[in-house]
């Protein structure tokens, strides 16, 4: 394949300097290649002797994995106006870009991943020091596998000064180092030690988020803790996503890299998506575990469904997400009742959104009015993130952000972070909370952050 292939490369590179010296600007080409299909995880192994900056997404309703290695470039923002910023550096990099691709698909060709910290007003603190507030990657190699088949993508950043036949042989030597996938051994992490972060503190925390709520300082905050722990060696991130991503099949598997260091995270939990105008939203909150039985489990489901309290969590979230999609699409579809979601340990309250996305608008516009839910924030919005920023004794860092991709022609899809862990060599930190209403109790809430660290825990070293 890589033979047919040369002397186009070649050309598309020659073609790319000239213009590249003829407007005194590096210069971004894409090029898309269908190759044989590839497993995302040992693409993602393969990755490791090439950058330390690797991307992973899949997704949770369709056959649709994303890894990007490297990165063509970089666009950061810790500005209050983040989503602005990136979207304007956005604009104008796919402005000039150039694609080669015969294949058209979504996901392929120029396209962004990374994400956003939960609150831009927070400090940069352990353990998110290596994490900017907002970043988002155009990576050098973008492996996209729709199913069984799979499209590569290489893109480049052209400077004048550079060499058609240098560029050329360190992208080839690159592309057989990742398409080299011989079987690689995996292997989960082993656990030697874990530590809750204050728990008894943080259940105070609620009993006095419940006091604050009855006062009328806010109507609902979600309020999270971390669980430090430790393994007898460096956790393998492939092997922890490949388990993950076989244990959680509702859910969005995502890693991002920063040093050596990866975000991770199983969540059931979309933002938005879009499809050319067509945008989707879900409302996700108000938990129970699943029973152990059918007929325990569909009791426990049915519980859910007419609890008050996790309906008030629950409506919070859904009248919200309404007012943030109305003010920019229409034909805004949202069923009256919630329906049940199942995940492998517990069950969620569910209500899809679906709109046309108002001319003009763009998925960063949308993420930017949900951001943060009242599923991760509480209400009112400005309020309840003040209130975390100044009650939980967590740093949330990238927890509970906006995480995914978009491609250079309207698609795009991002998750909320939840469900996630930080592996930092052979130590991780992983992050649950719960939505606080008036009737919460915080033994029962405890409960809830429990349930929901386990999908995480289970994969990393067992429960
Ligand atoms: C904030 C989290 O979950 C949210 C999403 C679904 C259900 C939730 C709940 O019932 O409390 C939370 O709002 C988390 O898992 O860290
Ligand atoms: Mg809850």
């Amino acid at each position: 394949m890589l033979h047919t292939r040369v002397p186009h490369i070649e050309e598309i590179i020659g073609e790319a300097i000239k213009k590249a010296k003829q407007s005194d600007q590096p210069q971004l080409v894409s090029v898309v290649d269908r190759i044989d299909y590839t497993d995302p995880y040992s693409f993602l192994y393969a990755g490791q002797g090439i950058d330390q900056h690797r991307l992973f997404w899949k997704s949770a309703e369709e056959p649709f994995t994303l890894v990007g290695v490297g990165a063509v470039t970089r666009m950061t923002s810790t500005d209050q106006n983040r989503f602005t910023q990136l979207q304007a550096e956005w604009n104008s990099l796919i402005d000039g870009a150039i694609t080669y691709d015969e294949f058209g698909q979504k996901g392929t060709g120029i396209v962004s991943m990374g994400g956003f910290s939960f609150d831009p007003e927070e400090k940069n603190e352990r353990p998110w020091e290596s994490f900017e507030e907002s970043r988002l990657t155009v990576p050098a190699f973008l492996l996209t596998n729709h199913g069984y088949q799979s499209y590569l993508t290489s893109n480049f950043m052209i400077y004048p000064e550079d060499h058609q036949k240098q560029i050329i042989r360190e992208w080839k030597d690159n592309w057989d180092e990742l398409l080299d996938t011989q079987d690689f051994q995996f292997q989960l992490p082993v656990r030697s030690g874990e530590k809750e972060i204050d728990p008894e503190e943080w259940k105070e925390s609620v009993l006095q988020a419940t006091v604050d709520i009855k006062r009328g300082v806010l109507e609902k905050v979600v309020l999270a803790r971390e669980l430090q722990v430790k393994f007898e060696q460096p956790v393998q991130l492939e092997a922890v996503l490949k388990a993950l991503a076989e244990t959680q099949t509702n859910s969005y598997i995502f890693s991002f890299e920063s040093n050596g260091e990866h975000f991770i995270g199983a969540t059931p939990e979309r933002l938005a998506k879009l499809e050319q105008q067509q945008l989707i939203s879900t409302c996700l909150a108000g938990t129970i575990p699943r029973g152990h039985t059918e007929e325990e489990d569909r009791k426990l489901g049915q519980e859910l469904l007419y609890d008050p309290k996790n309906r008030q969590e629950h409506q919070f979230v859904v009248e919200m997400i309404k007012e943030a999609v109305e003010a920019c699409s229409h034909d805004v579809q949202i069923p009256k009742a919630p329906v049940i979601y199942p995940l492998r340990n517990l069950q969620h309250l569910y209500t899809p959104v679906s709109a046309t996305l108002d001319p003009g608008y763009t998925l960063l516009d949308v993420i930017e009015r949900l951001h943060p839910t009242p599923a991760l924030g509480g209400l009112p919005q400005k309020k309840s993130v003040e209130y975390i920023r100044e009650y939980e004794s967590l740093n949330r860092g990238w927890y509970a952000g906006p995480v995914g991709w978009m491609d250079d022609r309207n698609n795009g899809e991002f998750a909320v972070a939840i469900r996630s862990a930080l592996l930092q060599g052979d130590k991780a930190s992983l992050f649950a909370g719960c939505g606080v209403v008036e009737d919460s109790d915080p033994i029962a809430e405890y409960e809830e952050t429990a349930v929901k660290l386990q999908p995480m825990l289970s994969v990393l070293g067992g429960c």
